[in-house]
């Protein structure tokens, strides 16, 4: 409603993939800046400062991409750490496929202050009695990241072997829809995380708190493409639609960004990614809480969204 104050508001970027290199292109020959990407996070974090109001901020992963030079990993991803803390309020870091390839996790978590207990990386946080925020590790189960004998590697590996039968396992070619999401740069939430995630939305429902999920990973084929989504969203899902709870899921990792509505009329935004800015462009934002609805103010490439649920 025009004029009315929100809750409380927070700011927003995903995919920043720094790296000191040429600019390239995705695999789908999409342009891909890696070194201006860092001036989007700079004019974000500016903007964000000059709001005033915003009272955190949140990184939905990858800010450092696959191709930096590994010997410059740890720099870099200081590098842009440090860019994120000019931010004057707390921060909260999810991680992503390629911040994986560059650190493991025992190095990343603590760099990127992510509240953690043998390398997992999910969280939840509540800024105002009225809603609690989830962040997701989509990583959990994974290829990445993990030591090489780690049990989720195995399992990751294990569950590669089965659904894709290609040998690049990043590729999904033979996979017909929803199967082309067996990809080695995505991953799975475990079964200890899913029961963390079921006490967590238990007790949300316990406290009359409205529920916004955050995952690297988007949780909705209509928001995103096939190769992009979590590889048990649905279990998952099944979860979040046990509850009333939740009102919307927000993601990163599909950088052409999305919008859906799910079955359960759960919003499901996925970001446009701060990497594939043009020079001179942006992609953020900041996104206003209200009672009933959530509203996504955009900078540049990123389309304001206007959300609307039931209280
Ligand atoms: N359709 C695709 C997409 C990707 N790959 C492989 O994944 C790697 C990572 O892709 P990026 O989006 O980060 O560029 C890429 O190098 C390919 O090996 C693929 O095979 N098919
Ligand atoms: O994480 P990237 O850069 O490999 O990109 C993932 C793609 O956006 C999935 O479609």
């Amino acid at each position: 409603m025009p004029g009315k104050q929100p809750l409380f508001s927070f700011g927003i970027i995903s995919d920043v993939q720094y790296a000191d290199i040429p600019d390239g292109r995705s695999f789908i020959g999409v342009p891909r800046y890696y070194r201006h990407s860092l001036l989007v996070l700079q004019r974000a974090v500016k903007k964000w400062n000059d709001h005033q109001k915003l009272k955190f901020a949140i990184n939905f992963g990858d800010i450092v991409d696959g191709n930096c030079p590994k010997d410059q990993s740890l720099n870099v991803v200081k590098k842009v750490v440090d860019e994120f803390e000019k931010f004057n309020g707390p921060l909260y870091h999810m991680i992503g496929n390629h911040c994986l390839y560059n650190l493991p996790r025992n190095k990343l978590l603590p760099l990127l202050k992510i509240p953690s207990s043998d390398g997992r990386a999910y969280y939840d946080f509540s800024p105002t009695p009225e809603y609690r925020f989830v962040v997701l590790d989509g990583y959990d189960i994974s290829a990445i990241g993990w030591p090489q004998d780690h049990p989720n590697t195995l399992e990751a590996l294990k569950f590669l072997r089965e659904k894709n039968p290609n040998t690049e396992k990043n590729s999904p070619s033979g996979l017909v829809g929803l199967e082309r999401r067996f990809l080695m740069f995505n991953g799975a939430v475990g079964k200890e995380q899913m029961e963390w995630l079921d006490d967590v939305l238990q007790d949300a429902t316990k406290s009359k708190q409205k529920v916004v999920v955050c995952c690297h990973l988007p949780l909705d084929p209509g928001a995103t493409s096939k190769e992009a989504i979590l590889w048990n969203y649905n279990e998952v899902m099944d979860v979040i639609h046990r509850y009333n709870c939740v009102k919307v899921c927000l993601a990163g990792h599909d950088h052409k960004g999305g919008h859906s509505i799910d079955t359960h009329g759960i919003h499901h935004r996925v970001f446009e990614a701060a990497l594939e800015c043009p020079p001179g462009t942006d992609a953020f934002g900041y996104i206003d809480v209200y009672e009933n609805r959530i509203s996504l103010v955009g900078t540049g490439l990123m389309e304001s969204t206007d959300i609307c649920f039931d209280p």
